[in-house]
């Protein structure tokens, strides 16, 4: 789907990314994964077209339309689930009739009357989730989806992220958390120091190694094995 050639972001004082290729492949669920200051903010601005690059560049072999969930939104307070769904929902175009699966789907139609500013962090992040939901555009592209989500709910993201890939799309994520990396995704994009560690399957990655899991993997390549 979009192939990284030598990629380049620089700040004035940070180094976003530096010197990363990769291949990020359609219909496929994928981990962008790092510890923080990794890069994969960076990336994901640079993949939505928030930003663009000093260097390298991005090569789209098809240029899909994307649906985004951005780390942390600030939903106007004073408006309820419900109505900021619509609100989005009538930009995305969407019907009354998938505002509410996607309410339901995330578990929050009975509380479509409340205000977000009444809402828990996790509820938040739920809806956040549900705006994402909405819309047939072909990749999702989420910037750490688990975040102030509970275990149920980490659980449920997953079967969410499953369908996704079911119905034919295409999903990065980014995270911290190499398991849910690996218990989820089928791809693996790893970065370290704005730098690309590992890139592929990750039964592949894995399996070219003697390690049983990417934790491993990591500590090793770092030099932080036991
Ligand atoms: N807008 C910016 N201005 C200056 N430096 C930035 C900016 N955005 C990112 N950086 C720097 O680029 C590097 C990568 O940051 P980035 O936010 O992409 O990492 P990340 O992997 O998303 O980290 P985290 O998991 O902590 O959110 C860091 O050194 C960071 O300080």
């Amino acid at each position: 789907m979009v192939e990284g050639k030598s990629l380049v972001k620089k700040y004035s004082e940070h180094q976003g990314l530096l010197d990363a290729s990769f291949t990020l492949n359609e219909g496929r669920i994928i981990a962008l994964a790092g510890g923080n200051g990794a890069g994969k903010s960076t990336l994901i601005r640079l993949l939505i077209g928030e930003e663009q690059p000093n260097g390298g560049e991005l090569h789209w072999v098809s240029v899909p339309s994307i649906r985004y969930m951005p780390d942390d939104v600030n939903f106007p307070p004073a408006l309820t689930a419900e109505e900021i769904l619509q609100l989005l929902g009538s930009l995305k175009k969407e019907s009354a009739k998938e505002r509410e699966k996607v309410l339901k789907r995330v578990g929050l139609w009975d509380y479509r009357k409340q205000r977000v500013s009444q809402f828990s962090k996790g509820m938040r992040q739920r809806l956040n989730l549900a705006q994402s939901l909405l819309g047939k555009e072909q990749l999702l592209i989420m910037d750490e989806p688990t975040n102030g989500l509970d275990i149920l709910w980490i659980a449920e993201l997953k079967q969410i992220l499953q369908e996704q890939k079911e119905q034919g799309k295409t999903v990065l994520f980014s995270t911290h958390l190499l398991s849910f990396a690996e218990e989820l995704a089928d791809d693996i994009l790893l970065l370290h120091n704005g730098r690309v560690l590992m890139n592929g399957a990750i039964q592949d990655v894995l399996s070219e190694t003697s390690c049983e899991h990417l934790e491993e993997l990591f500590m090793q390549r770092i030099g932080l094995a036991k």
